[in-house]
């Protein structure tokens, strides 16, 4: 049988009525440097700058459309840097999206593949513009393309993560007076096992009635997760993310299989042969969805359908996106039938400055999907012109 081609593929989709004037007819990159409101450390890496690349696409018919790829400490939670990721969207992957419609999401997708090997937060970034461009050309929420919104809120998490027990305990108060945040992601590995289990305890006894994930961030080996296991069941900890580093696959699963706590998979897993790797292995039993990890919006809800598939549970996992990364994923969250942990996008509240007009809402513990075009939301120029790398 013969097989269409890409181009194929795309003109014959592009025929259509609704293709006319929906041709990509430039795609531009911006870094952006944005303060966040405290240090936030992580096993391997601190930030209090998140910098992230900024896509905006352009069609013929005049409708622009956003997208943020986010990364964390320059090329240390992931390989990609902002600025290999502006240098590739630049190079490579705007050329193979230019003259193409917008409306063509496989096959745009699929030409980034062809012109990209991985550079996953790179593709994500230009495919969450796409859409973006195609939802506001349309006037349908991004979700539309997705299959549609079965949810417009979801609980969100917040992440305790400078490392001072006093400081953690006042700001999750805060968070819980606020009725934003009742589940905390307390980040592991930055200190010694038995101060962070001390820490963890103040926090906990601080903190009833709320629930605790911990995120080692590869940070512990075999060993020290299988000593330091029962204190965290003690506490009532609920999940356990990426305990060891992600190619010590068997190790995990030795964790795992000792563990009364679920064992979450995030760096170990970017790619659908890593998401069934991790799950046939046993090493994980719940799945963190990210766009830097999928590399756009039609392949993150395909992972979450693999995860699932392999009997994973689904939590949706940020990289301390602004309101524009923030909404990217929201769209996706929203459509898949199944999403058992809720999320984290706590990014918009974390950086001193968002990059958008507010759309994306914290209220009673949810965040809230803006139900505008495209993304939902609107870019702050002032605040991009501001925090754009300058030279
Ligand atoms: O989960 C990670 O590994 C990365 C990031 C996301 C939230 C957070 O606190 O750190
Ligand atoms: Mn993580």
């Amino acid at each position: 049988m013969n097989k269409p081609g890409i181009a194929a593929l795309s003109s014959l989709i592009a025929v259509g009525e609704f293709a006319r004037g929906r041709e990509v007819v430039a795609v531009e990159t911006v870094i952006v440097d944005v303060p966040t409101t405290r240090r936030h450390r992580l096993s391997n890496t601190e930030i209090t700058v998140q910098s992230y690349v900024i896509v905006k696409a352009a069609l013929a018919d005049g409708t622009v459309g956003y997208g943020e790829a986010a990364t964390l400490g320059g090329p240390r939670w992931a390989e990609e840097s902002v600025e290999a990721i502006k240098a590739n969207i630049d190079t490579y992957l705007a050329p193979a999206v230019l003259g193409r419609s917008v409306l063509s999401f496989e096959a745009n997708q699929l030409a980034m593949q062809k012109a990209a090997s991985r550079n996953n937060a790179a593709r994500a970034g230009v495919d969450a513009a796409l859409f973006d461009a195609a939802g506001k050309s349309l006037g349908l929420p991004a979700s539309q393309f997705l299959g549609g919104a079965l949810r417009d809120r979801i609980e969100v998490l917040w992440a305790l993560a400078s490392g001072d027990a006093d400081q953690e305990i006042e700001e999750a108060r805060a968070k819980l007076a606020a009725r934003e945040h009742r589940r905390f992601k307390i980040k592991l590995g930055f200190h010694s096992p038995a101060d962070d289990m001390a820490r963890l305890a103040l926090i906990v006894a601080a903190l009833p009635g709320c629930d605790i994930v911990c995120d080692v961030n590869q940070g512990w080996s075999e060993a020290t997760a299988i000593r330091y296991l029962p204190q965290l069941a003690e506490l009532g900890v609920v999940l356990i993310e990426q305990p060891l580093l992600p190619g010590l696959v068997a190790a995990t699963a030795r964790v795992a299989a000792r563990s009364p706590i679920p064992i979450m998979t995030d760096e170990a897993a970017f790619t659908g042969p890593e998401i069934v790797a991790q799950a046939m292995a046993a090493a994980g039993s719940v799945y963190s969805l990210k766009l830097v990890k999928s590399g756009g919006l039609m392949e993150l809800k395909r992972a979450a359908a693999i995860a699932s598939a392999c009997g994973m549970e689904l939590y949706g996992g940020c990289l301390l996106e602004t309101g524009l990364g923030a909404a990217a994923h929201l769209a996706v969250f929203s459509t898949l039938p199944r999403l058992e942990w809720g999320c984290e996008h706590f990014g918009p509240r974390i950086v001193k400055t968002d990059l958008t007009n507010g759309e994306v809402t914290f209220k009673d513990f949810h965040i809230h999907c803006p139900p505008g075009p495209g993304l939902g939301v609107t870019i702050n120029e002032a605040a991009l012109r501001s925090l754009a790398r300058k030279g």
